[in-house]
């Protein structure tokens, strides 16, 4: 099965779906190896600092991809969608993501939530909302765990992602994406 369901994409090697990388590398499984293995050693390093807005969101996926893809960090250019489900258009997602990211400023970015089921329940909210939004061809699940994290320590919590359940949490992300979001909630809050 296709990993993500694009129109015609220019960044695959011709005749592939393996996305062009600065390592040159054409075999599926082993770029997904080293973009794994970079990812890793880029989380060893501080994470870059802002203001947690678009802007921020867009330098942590290019700190995490910088050694594997020359758009790391770039809002991709072409639609993409998963199992039955499409991502915003590309040419609205920079307008729906500073939305996102103000309203994100509006609730303070979580940090008056005063325990973790309500903090569970608006980063439920925001992760729903870039995953439908999906500015990256590439590493959003990432970066969402990420952010997470660090909107979870601005606010004076902390996730402990060894608690993540792989599965239910990705069955949670796909019913946040047709607007329910407690099951997702759910999964957030174990890791609090
Ligand atoms: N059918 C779906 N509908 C909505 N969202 C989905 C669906 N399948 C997966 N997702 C979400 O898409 C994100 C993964 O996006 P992407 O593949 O760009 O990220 P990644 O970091 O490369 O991969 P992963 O998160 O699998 O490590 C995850 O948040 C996942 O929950």
């Amino acid at each position: 099965m296709d990993r993500y369901r694009t129109i015609e994409d220019p960044l695959f090697y011709p005749g592939t779906q393996v996305l062009r990388n600065k390592a040159n590398i054409r075999n599926q499984d082993d770029l997904d190896q080293f973009e794994q293995l970079m990812f890793n050693s880029r989380a060893e390093e501080d994470l870059p600092a802002g203001a947690f807005d678009f802007a921020h969101y867009r330098a942590i996926h290019r700190h995490f991809f910088q050694d594997v893809y020359d758009w790391a960090g770039e809002v991709r250019t072409i639609r993409t969608g998963k199992g039955s489900n499409w991502f915003c258009y590309p040419e609205h997602i920079e307008a729906q993501a500073n939305r996102l990211f103000e309203q994100l400023a509006e609730k303070d970015h979580l940090r008056s939530c005063t325990d973790k089921s309500e903090f569970a329940l608006e980063a439920a909210w925001f992760l729903s909302e870039i995953n439908a939004i999906h500015p990256f061809r590439e590493g959003n699940g990432r970066v969402q765990l990420v952010f997470l994290t660090m909107l979870a320590r601005n606010a004076g919590f902390s996730v402990d992602d060894r608690k993540l359940q792989p599965e239910p949490f990705l069955a949670a992300m796909v019913r946040s994406f047709n607007g329910d979001l407690a099951p997702l909630a759910d999964q957030i809050e174990v890791m609090l």
